[in-house]
C-alpha cells in the first residue's frame, strides 16, 4: 500500500494574505481588472477577498461574476484505460444582465479569473479557452476585432506536477498567470472544508501556512 499523501492545512488568514500580496502585484503592474470571474465554488472566496485589495479609495467596486465548473470522472467506458480522465461540466455561466448597460461583454476588458487551486489545470484550461472563444465570437459579430481583451489567472496554489491541459503560452510568459504559492503535489486542506476550524488553524500555523 502506498503512503497517505501529505496534507497541507491552510488558514483563512493565510488565504487573506495571499490575496493581498497578489493584488499588490497586480496594481504595481497597473493591471487593475475591470471584472473578476470566480470559478465556483473554491474560487469565490479568494475572488471576494482580492477585490477588497484591488479597489482603490473612491472607486467603484469591481464586479464579480461567477462561473460554475465541476470536474466529473469520465469513466471512459467505451475507450481504453488511457482515456480515463476528468470532464468539465459547466453549471453556471456569465450573466451581465444586472450590470451597467455599458458592461455587456468582456470585449476590451481586463479580466481576472480566480480559482483556489491549479491541480491538473483541466478547469482553468476550460475556463480560459471558453471565455476567449466567446469573446472572439462576439467581437466578430459586433465588428469590434480591434479591441484587446486581457485575461489574467489568479490561483492561491499551483501544484507542481504534470498538467493534463495547457494555458495559452502568451498568458504564461507575460505574467498573466499568477499563482500566489507553488506547492508540491500534496493534499491541500482548505479552511472552508474543515469540521474543526480551530484545529485547522492550529495545524496551518504549525506548518507555517497561516
Ligand atoms: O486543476 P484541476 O484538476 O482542474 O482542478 C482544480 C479544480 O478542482 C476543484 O473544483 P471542484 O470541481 O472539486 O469543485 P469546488 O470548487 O466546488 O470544490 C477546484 O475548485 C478547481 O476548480
Amino acid at each position: 500500500m502506498s503512503a497517505a499523501p501529505e496534507k497541507f492545512y491552510i488558514s483563512y488568514n493565510n488565504i487573506h494574505k495571499l490575496c493581498q500580496k497578489t493584488a499588490r502585484e497586480i496594481l504595481e503592474k497597473n493591471e487593475k481588472p475591470d471584472v473578476i470571474i470566480g470559478i465556483s465554488g473554491g474560487g469565490l472566496i479568494p475572488a471576494r477577498i482580492i477585490r477588497t485589495f484591488l479597489k482603490k479609495k473612491g472607486e467603484k467596486n469591481i464586479p464579480i461574476q461567477a462561473i460554475g465548473l465541476s470536474l466529473y470522472e469520465d469513466l471512459g467506458l467505451d475507450d481504453s484505460v488511457e482515456t480515463i480522465g476528468k470532464e468539465v461540466v459547466r453549471t453556471q455561466w456569465l450573466d451581465f444582465g444586472a450590470l451597467d448597460k455599458h458592461f455587456d461583454s468582456l470585449i476590451g476588458k481586463k479580466v481576472l479569473i480566480v480559482d483556489e487551486v491549479d491541480d491538473t489545470r483541466t478547469t482553468l484550461h476550460y475556463a480560459v479557452s471558453e471565455l476567449e472563444k466567446e469573446v472572439y465570437e462576439q467581437q466578430k459579430r459586433l465588428n469590434r476585432l480591434d479591441e484587446k481583451t486581457t485575461f489574467t489567472v489568479f490561483v492561491l496554489h499551483n501544484k507542481d506536477k504534470p498538467k493534463r491541459a495547457d494555458l495559452p503560452k502568451e498568458m504564461l510568459e507575460s505574467g498573466h498567470y499568477m499563482a500566489a504559492v507553488t506547492v508540491p503535489d500534496v493534499w491541500l486542506c482548505y479552511p472552508w472544508e474543515a469540521d474543526d476550524i480551530e484545529e485547522q488553524t492550529r495545524m496551518a500555523k504549525l506548518q507555517g501556512h497561516d
